[in-house]
């Protein structure tokens, strides 16, 4: 007997668990089209559409789906969807960017009247140390003006997101912009003392005037922090640190602001005190002299070299021989040095890193929203110049007498175009929302009291954001580029900019495949607890330690219980191609949630299995058999960290359409808009991903129905993509001199007389 106990009620109990886990629910055509040419776009720009086919057709109904767990509305397809000019507005300043509207207004007034000196640049066109000069002194000059306050990390760290986010200038401003409020700024505001806090943040300080560092990466360990080589010895008889790197593969290596900007920097090393490695701790360590901007003796400061873009920040190499700092300099909210001994608040060295680490997860937040900022750049670019740019048209009709129409069509007009760019502007809403709400949710963690378990959920947010949204904005700022044919390929055209600067976010502030890896061993690690709830177990003791029962019982309950569920909710709609079910958030939703269940359950089952096996056949010990395993499994796992990331932006935006419903009404443009597009994103994930048709959650008639579907919603959305795009919030003078412009075509720009000024 695999289960643990014979108790009926406790494996009813358990069952029940494992259903409310899983939550899945029991229960076109072308318009004619004109074309305006006009070298100035309004919301209705391009296109007049023939009204008729929408007309009596497409409300959307507020009936509820019979028997679903969702309460939902389903979505008439039929219905060309339009924005007015306040509506766009009304979704531009309130709904994309509501938040701290005055200080968005101060920015953008500040930075429309200097728009010349902070403009986006390649850098293609100068030295190396003058793009360097040039964002070292944008970010100087930003952080002179005091838009926000330092101890705004801590007290209103959404005020710092929506400040970082309405900078529009370049990445390298930003990137150092962002090295010194969340990663230097965040660990002294979350590891220090309110002295410390007040020392390096507070009103006397220079952070309004000097740029600060975070070394942490190193040579040969970056992603594995808890290897770092750098030591911070105590040493009793002088009361103070002292700072060495070991050997060349321990220099601190990637590190910003570092080779020419930094007075100071935030170090993670080894603390030792007293011959004991009390593990990496942070460290504030004077750099440069302010006055001369010498680097101190005892540190050795080199340039990393020209890098594949962002080449505005110096990055550095940094190492330390025998540096030494004051004692006070340990960031001390956790662990300090008390009358010569180490002294730390929290005795779990996992739980104490894990707060150091957690210090870290405004910048990983940050590359999400800064992300989203770039690709609405971009398919603003794409969609404004796809209703600019014509190619080709209908040959001349024979009979000449007809029709005189031979104009050619703007991009926009053909149905690659649209299925290239509308889904798009769907996930870029989708990730505008996610993103938003994940920041909240930090805010909540930070001002409710930096609760644990809220700390884990923002962890898992924060590590989905960055994740999804760098690695799609590359794919999606690649497809605009291309969208825009040749003009998309010149710097002034800003997208090569957008895409190069945007290739460090995959990797910084964690590199993305392994924050898959830690997302789906969180979902594991809730997995198995609901096996054991009483024991909150790390994963690998949970699911996989020897002879736990619970680990047994999770196998082979979860795989009998999970077919029941599968044949009782998904399997009755295997065939149903009604399109009030391919719409409902009941299908949609239930899918996707259904694909993260299934892959974390089989995922457990796997490592389980193969765990099992290495130690009986292998003889290894039971460390050794879960890490072999948890490689075996590795791809399973990606593919487990991947599916939480769909559902769960789908799920942020399904919720956020819900509430544009209470608070607008179901009539709103902008609900439906936002309806319309959550659809779209929900079922490119289905239509894209082979899993849904390989394990029957939809058959062959379904899967053509859905697609069907989604380019007729495609088609409807087309006809307010400009406004969509305007929804946005993109300042114009941003986008100004660019295909991207609101209001100068891209042939007037190239004009004879028009003088070409690049980026
Ligand atoms: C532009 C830029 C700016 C940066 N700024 C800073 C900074 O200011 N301060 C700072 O401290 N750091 C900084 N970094 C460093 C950055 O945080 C690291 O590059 C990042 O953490 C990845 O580490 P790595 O380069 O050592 O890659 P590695 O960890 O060596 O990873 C290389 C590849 O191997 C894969 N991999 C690694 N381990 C595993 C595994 N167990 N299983 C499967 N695959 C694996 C990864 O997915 C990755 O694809 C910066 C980096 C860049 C590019």
């Amino acid at each position: 007997m695999w289960i643990n106990s014979n108790n009926d009620t406790q494996q009813l109990r358990r069952l029940n668990v494992l259903a409310n886990h899983l939550n899945i629910a029991t229960t076109t055509d072308h318009n004619n089209i004109q074309l305006y040419p006009s070298s100035s776009l309004d919301h209705h720009g391009w296109l007049a559409m023939n009204e008729t086919a929408a007309l009596g057709k497409g409300m959307l109904s507020a009936t509820p789906i019979q028997g679903g767990s969702f309460n939902t509305n389903s979505l008439n397809s039929s219905t060309p969807l339009t924005l007015t000019d306040s509506e766009t507005e009304q979704l531009a300043n309130t709904i994309i960017r509501g938040d701290y509207r005055e200080l968005r207004q101060t920015l953008f007034t500040y930075f429309q009247q200097h728009a010349d000196y902070y403009k986006i640049f390649s850098g293609y066109d100068m030295s190396l140390d003058d793009a360097r000069q040039k964002s070292h002194d944008r970010a100087i000059r930003i952080l002179k003006e005091k838009f926000v306050s330092p101890y705004d990390i801590l007290k209103d760290p959404l005020k710092i997101s929506v400040f970082m986010n309405s900078i529009p200038t370049d990445a390298s401003t930003l990137v150092k912009l962002s090295v010194h409020f969340n990663l230097f700024g965040a660990c002294i505001a979350h590891l220090g003392t309110s002295e410390q806090l007040e020392r390096w943040l507070g009103p006397k300080s220079d952070f309004s005037e000097r740029l600060g560092c975070f070394l942490m990466s190193e040579l040969t360990h970056a992603s594995n922090v808890r290897k770092l080589g750098v030591t911070a010895t105590y040493d009793r008889a002088r009361n103070e640190f002292v700072l060495y790197t070991p050997d060349e593969g321990a220099q601190k290596y990637w590190i910003g602001n570092a080779y020419k900007s930094a007075t100071k920097g935030v170090l993670f090393a080894q603390c030792i005190v007293d011959g004991v490695n009390h593990g990496v701790h942070a460290f504030v360590v004077p750099m440069r002299d302010p006055s001369t901007m010498k680097v101190y003796d005892g540190i050795l400061v080199r340039d990393v070299g020209i890098k594949m873009g962002l080449n505005g920040i110096d990055n550095g190499m940094v190492a330390f021989n025998n540096y030494r700092i004051p004692i006070d300099h340990l960031l001390s909210r956790y662990a300090q040095i008390k009358d010569g001994k180490y002294e730390t608040s929290i005795k779990n060295d996992n739980v104490r890193f894990a707060k150091h680490i957690g210090a870290l997860l405004q910048a990983r937040l940050g590359v999400g929203t800064g992300c989203c900022n770039a690709l609405q750049m971009s398919l603003t670019t794409a969609i404004r110049y796809a209703h600019r740019r014509v190619q080709f048209g209908p040959p001349p009709p024979k009979d000449k007498t007809k029709s005189k129409n031979e104009e050619e069509w703007p991009l926009i007009k053909y149905k690659t175009h649209q299925m290239r760019l509308m889904p798009l502007v769907a996930e870029a809403y989708a990730y505008h929302f996610f993103a938003s709400f994940c920041m909240k949710k930090y805010e909540e963690y930070m001002i409710g009291g930096n609760r644990d378990d809220l700390l884990k959920t923002v962890h898992l947010l924060a590590s989905a954001s960055k994740v999804q949204i760098s690695w799609r904005n590359l794919a999606i700022i690649q497809e605009c580029r291309e969208a825009c044919g040749g003009q998309g390929y010149l710097t002034r055209n800003l997208l090569p900019i957008l895409r190069v600067d945007s290739e460090a976010n995959v990797t910084l502030d964690g590199d993305n495949h392994l924050l898959l890896y830690q997302i789906s061993g969180v979902l594991l690690s809730e997995y198995a607890k609901q096996f054991a709830p009483s024991k909150d177990k790390s994963l690998l003791t949970t699911v996989l330690g020897p002879g736990l029962n619970a680990a047994n019982a999770l196998y082979i309950l979860g795989k009998e219980k999970i077919n029941d569920l599968w044949r009782d909710g998904l399997l009755k709609h295997y065939a149903n191609t009604n399109e009030e079910h391919l719409l409902s958030k009941e299908f949609l939703l239930g899918a996707l949630q259904f694909r993260e269940n299934r892959l974390v359950h089989t995922l457990a089952a796997k490592m389980h299995k193969t765990s099992q096996k290495f130690k009986i056949e292998q003889h290894m010990s039971n460390g050794e058999a879960q890490f072999a395993a948890h490689n075996l499994c590795s791809t399973h796992s990606l593919q487990c960290g991947k599916a939480y990331c769909d559902k769960i932006i789908a799920k942020i935006f399904f919720e956020k359409v819900e509430y544009l419903k209470t608070t607008l009404g179901s009539h709103s443009n902008i609900y439906k808009a936002m309806h319309t597009l959550s659809c779209i994103f929900a079922m490119s994930i289905i239509i894209n991903d082979p899993f849904f048709l390989e394990k029957k959650v939809i058959g062959a008639t379904k899967s053509k129905a859905l697609k069907r579907l989604r380019e007729q919603l495609v088609s409807n959305v087309t006809h307010c993509c400009l406004s969509l795009v305007d929804g946005f919030g993109i300042p114009d003078f941003v986008l100004e001199g660019s295909i991207g412009s609101r209001n100068e075509n891209y042939v007037a720009l190239n004009g004879y007389n028009h003088k070409i000024v690049d980026v």
